[in-house]
């Protein structure tokens, strides 16, 4: 057993208005007890629009749902029309921001020297990354995933002091689990991620690598969640479809309670 505390993230994506966000926070919060905050960190990243909302909740109520960002621009201010700033979301008090996440590379022409930026950005601005890598299909099919998605680690992480990189999270997605119904094996994500905390030992200590938390993503539900948190190298799940069902949700929290599908 490692001393990485799991972390379970819920990326909403596009979906959930403000009030749709106040409600579904509220129902988490309705749902989780103090003991599954003390067996894992337990956090939701909601659209832009509702970060204020969910911010209020969690202040007024004191809730522990940690919360953060699913993108920030490279930029601290200036003319980037659109585009929500380090700042912005360090001032409401966010603790994560995805980064590089597939539908950001695939959709929005993310590549590694963009993603490399934003890495740095959320943590000139004190937000921890939740780095998103993973490999397409035909990689998969081509047997080459673990060095592709090694290469987007590296990436990602040029010019990052340990400092800051013993803080990340990473999240190895595969693109072909994501929104698909097709999870990985229990297997093929301890493979990857394992690799992916080889990596971290290497460029930067054995001890930073150990305390590093690596989260499998992609398909996750409440059925697969516990076989997946049964390997060693996954410490967590970032969680899309499944996040937006409040009581799913709960349920992949309480992946201890289920039995190792
Ligand atoms: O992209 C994901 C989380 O960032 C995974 O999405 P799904 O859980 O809907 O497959």
């Amino acid at each position: 057993m490692s001393d990485r505390t799991p972390l379970m993230a819920g990326n909403w994506k596009m979906n959930l208005n403000h009030l749709e966000a106040i409600a579904h926070t509220q129902k988490l919060a309705f749902a989780l007890a103090d003991k599954d905050y003390a067996a894992v960190e337990v956090a939701v990243l909601p659209p832009f629009t509702d970060l204020r909302s969910v911010q209020t909740l969690v202040d007024g109520d004191k809730l522990k749902i940690k919360y953060g960002a699913q993108d920030i621009s490279a930029h601290d201010s200036g003319a980037y029309t659109g585009e929500i700033s380090g700042p912005m979301l360090a001032k409401l008090k966010c603790t994560y921001v995805a980064i590089g996440h597939s539908e950001r590379r695939q959709y929005h022409g993310e590549n590694e020297e963009i993603v490399n930026a934003k890495v740095k950005a959320a943590y000139r601005n004190g937000i921890l990354p939740i780095l998103c890598i993973g490999e397409p299909l035909e990689i998969r099919k081509a047997g080459t995933h673990v060095e592709y998605t090694l290469a987007q680690l590296d990436g990602a992480l040029d010019g990052v002091p340990a400092s800051d990189a013993e803080q990340i999270v990473v999240a190895y997605e595969p693109v072909w689990a994501i929104g698909t119904g097709e999870v990985a094996t229990p297997e093929d994500a301890q493979e990857v991620c394992a690799a992916i905390r080889v990596r971290l030992a290497e460029l930067y200590s054995a001890e930073l690598a150990e305390k590093v938390r690596v989260l499998y993503g992609g398909s996750v539900k409440a059925a697969s969640a516990a076989g997946l948190m049964a390997k060693p190298d996954v410490d967590g799940a970032l969680i899309g479809g499944a996040a937006l069902d409040a009581d799913e949700f709960v349920k992949i929290v309480r992946y201890r309670d289920q039995a190792v599908g």
